[in-house]
């Protein structure tokens, strides 16, 4: 019998096509050698060209799912994608105060404030703008904004690396202990640079900018990359720096599926042994 491995929490949306969402968080997680547990909190109707729907979990659902996890099989580190609605964001804010998720406490929280799919599709309903503002981020270890979230939770629109460092300290007023800038929409850099900010230290991660499209669940992937090293115990600047190996590895194996636009991919370390 082996023992027990790493464990991990994603609280977020399902992916039908399997590209984004809570699917390319597990994965992630396994690549990365970390148990995966789940709180659902809806169930979108997607493919490669878009979303085209979706179906809330209802909030005492979502917050059943994170204490059954945390009380019984325990994580190390939990993250948020897809949140949907007002009420769900309650629901999460007050189970992770019973079970010790968020900033300060036993569990690091990572939270990626997911607003919309990179097709333009909604995944956010506006009014819960304000309760990822207010109620989660001041419960964040970290959060990992791209320039489109920044620029809907702060107004500030990003044409620059000089702009990523004023959308990090707008982003750290809202309470979080870390932000990280993700830079992958600054279609003007020739690299893909993230910026990493605690209210005091600037640490630039500069990488290539690959020249594809299939980038869908990229965001998704860092995050999870993040939460799979901070479940085994590095800290924010090291699991922040894996992140982004890990992505950059990953954006580099995309593939296309289907007729729109393909994940990356979070298979990049597995073997090539074709059995
Ligand atoms: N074409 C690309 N080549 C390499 N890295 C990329 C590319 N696009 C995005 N990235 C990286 O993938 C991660 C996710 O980036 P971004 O696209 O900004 O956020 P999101 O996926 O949430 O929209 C970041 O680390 C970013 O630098
Ligand atoms: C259920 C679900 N969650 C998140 C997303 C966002 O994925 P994507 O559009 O590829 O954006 P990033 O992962 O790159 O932030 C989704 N489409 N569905």
């Amino acid at each position: 019998m082996s023992s027990t491995p790493p464990r991990a929490l994603t609280i977020a949306g399902t992916d039908s096509g399997g590209g984004a969402g809570m699917h390319a968080d597990c994965r992630t997680f396994f690549s990365c050698g970390v148990h995966a547990t789940t709180a659902v909190t809806a169930v979108t109707v997607q493919n490669s060209l878009g979303v085209t729907g979706f179906t809330e979990i209802p909030p005492e659902v979502v917050a059943a799912q994170i204490r059954a996890v945390v009380t019984d099989i325990g994580v190390g580190a939990a993250k948020t994608g897809m949140l949907a609605s007002a009420g769900i964001i309650s629901a999460i804010a007050g189970a992770c105060d019973e079970v010790g998720i968020g900033r300060g406490r036993e569990i690091p929280f990572v939270v990626d404030p997911v607003s919309a799919s990179m097709h333009g599709d909604q995944l956010l309903h506006d009014d819960a703008l304000d309760g990822l503002r207010g109620e989660l981020f001041p419960r964040a270890s970290l959060v990992t904004p791209n320039l489109d979230e920044v620029r809907l939770l702060t107004g500030i629109e990003v044409t620059s690396r000089a702009g990523m460092l004023d959308a990090a300290k707008a982003m750290y007023e809202l309470g979080p202990q870390w932000v990280l800038i993700k830079g992958g929409h600054l279609a003007s850099d020739p690299d893909c640079m993230d910026l990493l900010y605690d209210g005091a230290d600037v640490v630039e991660l500069p990488g290539p900018r690959f020249d594809t499209r299939h980038t869908h669940g990229g965001g998704d992937t860092l995050a999870s990359a993040i939460t799979s090293a901070l479940a085994k115990g590095a800290d924010m600047p090291e699991a922040v720096a894996f992140g982004k190996r890990f992505v950059v590895r990953a954006v580099e194996a995309a593939y296309p599926l289907g007729g729109g636009v393909g994940p990356v991919s979070n298979f990049w370390r597995l073997s090539a042994d074709p059995i």
